[in-house]
């Protein structure tokens, strides 16, 4: 098993930034989520450095719906990056988190009328997905009294190697403004009272392990440039959006570095952006390439069943860890407290929840488990805990963050109290 730096196996239990798993989920309980800080700022790090070898005016906002804790919002904003913010929450928590505002974009295919105006009120910029919300985003800051900044999302009807339900800029998809009508959409912006197009948005979907799809995308994106600056639209930044994936099949899968992204878009760029003559910032909006690999989930196994497959049924199901079931996503487990116990059997690690499709791993060659055994699901840093839910009535797990040799919860557990919190009875009920 190859594992990355930040895991280790010491006396035969996993450990993260050198911290004893079986311990933590003695200390915190299961299921739990485990993150290492200083993976995170090694991965940013990574990114920055290999953009910023090419050209000084990089800006790395972080695409917060991949995971939503405020310790990580403070963490990206301690490295001066700005966020990709998907929804007035994680505007708010960005915020809160002391993100600068004027390194925000507030993006969205679907932002409400109270969205635009927290946007307006915030005076933060907005990636406008249609002309419907930029007449509404205009109307909102005239009624304010204020100019605001944008860039319009383009869909660059690219087909990109993913699961098609997390590629995002095929021409069928809901994202973005087709390229055959986005001149027009750039023409009437200028037009607006209170609207100054300055950016280009562009975002062509998650986990892509290949490099060509974003110099395709690159290449999109410049030749609009090119012709925006015709026009007289000056160009603040270029976003590129996301996208670069990880190796989740640690064992054959191949995820291009951050110096392999850039090498593939930054020629591409600073070669389009001298032929036309502009100095715009580049920014992109990784999210799972910074997280997915910090973080792993324990869970504990509550027993094991021999019947066509050997199962071993775990504390944590789709309700914590939906992408398996949602995406048939591929995870690597590993047996936490037998970490260097050699593969003997085949399990398929199942959740607790009501649903046959709540597998979190199958058909896997692990030690010889029992019931009380600790399993990591490794590279759930990204859209884990984000998309976890409390189906099956079940409270969400707490997280931990571990930096250097210290460990503290970032959040607690939810109790049964926390289910029935925001819930009433009828008043006929009483
Ligand atoms: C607009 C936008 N930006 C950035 C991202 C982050 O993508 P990833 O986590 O694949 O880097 C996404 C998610 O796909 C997105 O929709
Ligand atoms: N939630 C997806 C990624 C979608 C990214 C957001 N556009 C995943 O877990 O792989």
């Amino acid at each position: 098993m190859i594992l990355p730096s930040h895991l280790t196996v010491r006396n035969g239990r996993l450990a993260i930034g050198g911290h004893d798993t079986v311990e933590l989920a003695k200390a915190y309980g299961t299921p739990l989520y485990v993150t290492d800080e200083d993976r995170i700022r090694e991965n940013y790090r990574r990114l920055a450095d290999a953009l910023g070898g090419y050209y000084d005016r990089i800006q790395v906002l972080y695409a917060a719906k991949a995971n939503g804790n405020l310790a990580l919002f403070r963490i990206f904003a301690d490295l001066n990056a700005g966020a990709d913010v998907f929804s007035a929450g994680e505007l708010s928590l960005a915020l809160s988190a002391g993100m600068n505002p004027g390194l925000l974009l507030f993006n969205g295919s679907s932002k409400s009328a109270a969205d635009l105006a927290l946007a307006v009120e915030k005076g933060v910029r907005v990636s406008v997905d249609s002309l419907d919300e930029l007449r509404q985003l205009n109307a909102a800051a005239e009624a304010a009294g204020k100019t605001v900044e944008i860039a319009f999302r383009v869909n660059p009807a690219l087909e990109v190697p993913t699961h098609p339900k997390i590629a995002t800029g095929l021409a069928t998809s809901k994202f973005g403004i087709p390229a055959g009508q986005i001149l027009d959409a750039y023409r009437e912006a200028l037009a607006c009272s209170n609207i100054e197009p300055v950016g280009i948005h562009c975002h062509i979907g998650s986990q892509i392990l290949e490099v060509e799809p974003f110099a395709r995308e690159m290449e999109v994106v410049i030749d609009l440039a090119r012709e925006l600056s015709k026009m007289g639209v000056t160009l603040k930044f270029i976003d590129i959006g996301g996208g670069l994936g990880v190796p989740y099949h640690r064992e054959t899968d191949h995820a291009p570095t951050p110096q392999d992204y850039a090498d593939a878009v930054m020629p591409i760029f600073l070669a389009g952006i001298r032929d036309i003559g502009i100095q715009p910032e580049l920014w992109v909006e990784p999210g799972r390439s910074l997280v997915a690999d910090s973080t792993i989930l324990l869970t504990r196994i509550n027993s094991i069943k021999e019947a066509h497959k050997t199962f071993a049924n775990v504390d944590a199901g789709f309700n914590l860890l939906v992408r398996p079931a949602m995406y048939d996503s591929y995870h690597t487990v590993v047996a936490a407290n037998k970490a260097d116990a050699p593969p003997e059997r085949e399990y398929t690690i199942a959740g607790p929840i009501c649903e046959t499709g709540d597998l979190l791993a199958k058909d896997r060659m692990l030690p010889t488990l029992t019931a009380g055994d600790l399993i990591a699901v490794l590279d759930t840093g990204a859209y884990g805990f984000a998309m976890s839910s409390q189906y099956n009535s079940r409270p969400r797990s707490a997280e931990v963050i571990v930096r250097g040799s210290e460990a503290t919860l970032m959040r607690r557990a939810e109790s049964i109290d926390d289910l029935t919190a925001p819930m009433q009875r009828p008043a006929w009920q009483q």
